[in-house]
């Protein structure tokens, strides 16, 4: 999870999602997921058809907001690892069930209340959150506010799960995020708009293995990052 990689049509622009995540995934990206707010379930299975191939098994898979999709995927006989899930998506009780227990459930969360709800969910229910953002970034225009450095290790040194950094994570910040206590990068313009995506993954997975895991102290350290 250390490297992962969240789709947006618009940035892969002509070279196409697909081919996007296929150099990605030679670059080192270890888990993909489907996101796509404009595509209609038709459209998304096409995707999905696409990119599974792509990856040919190198790497996790998995579908952003569409539990629906994920199950018509499976059924199609597209390997769809599971599912990222917000706070407004469907519920991840529902999920997990629908999904068997070795499905790959990420949720979204930003508060201390979010992460005390995972705290009482069952056991197994979710596997990693997306905790962000950690800047502002206008991939998601409805973002919510920016935690920066500080604030994600805060919430890290909290949670019952891992936490998977998203949202304006740059190169630079990587090895501050792995010392803050992220089990992962989750990235979407600086892969999806690099002119290599080969190659700016390889470069974020040295910068997070330059890093040291959990080495910072939560809230305290390295300047937070916010708004650079
Ligand atoms: C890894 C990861 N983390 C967070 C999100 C955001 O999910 P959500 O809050 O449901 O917002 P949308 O992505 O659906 O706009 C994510 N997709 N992936
Ligand atoms: C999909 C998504 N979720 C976020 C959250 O905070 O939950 S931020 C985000 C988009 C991140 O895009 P980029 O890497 O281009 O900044
Ligand atoms: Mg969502």
């Amino acid at each position: 999870m250390s490297l992962y990689l969240v789709t947006d049509r618009e940035l892969c622009g002509a070279r196409g999602v697909a081919e996007t995540v296929r150099r990605a995934v030679d670059g080192g990206v270890g888990i993909v997921q489907l996101r796509d707010k404009h595509a209609d379930a038709d459209e998304q299975l096409r995707q999905a058809e696409e990119i599974a191939a792509a990856i040919d098994g190198r790497a996790a898979f998995v579908i952003n907001d569409r539990l629906d999709v994920a199950l018509a995927a499976r059924d199609r006989g597209i390997p769809v690892d599971g599912v990222h899930l917000g706070q407004g998506d469907t519920a991840v009780l529902g999920a997990r069930e629908a999904l068997g227990s070795d499905a790959i459930i990420g949720l979204t969360a930003n508060t201390e209340e979010h992460l005390a709800a995972v705290a009482r969910l069952p056991r197994g229910t979710v596997d990693h959150l997306g905790v962000g953002v950690i800047r502002p970034t206008s991939t998601k225009p409805d973002h919510p506010p920016a935690l920066g450095v500080d604030g994600f290790a805060r919430l890290a040194a909290s949670s019952p799960v891992p936490c998977v950094a998203i949202g304006g994570v740059r190169l630079e910040d990587a090895a501050g995020l792995r010392a803050a206590g992220a089990a992962g990068l989750a990235v979407v313009s600086a892969l999806c708009a690099a002119d290599d995506p080969e190659r700016a993954a390889r470069e974020f997975l040295a910068a997070w293995h330059a890093g040291q895991a959990g080495s910072r102290p939560a809230g305290r350290g390295a300047s937070d990052g916010v708004g650079r």
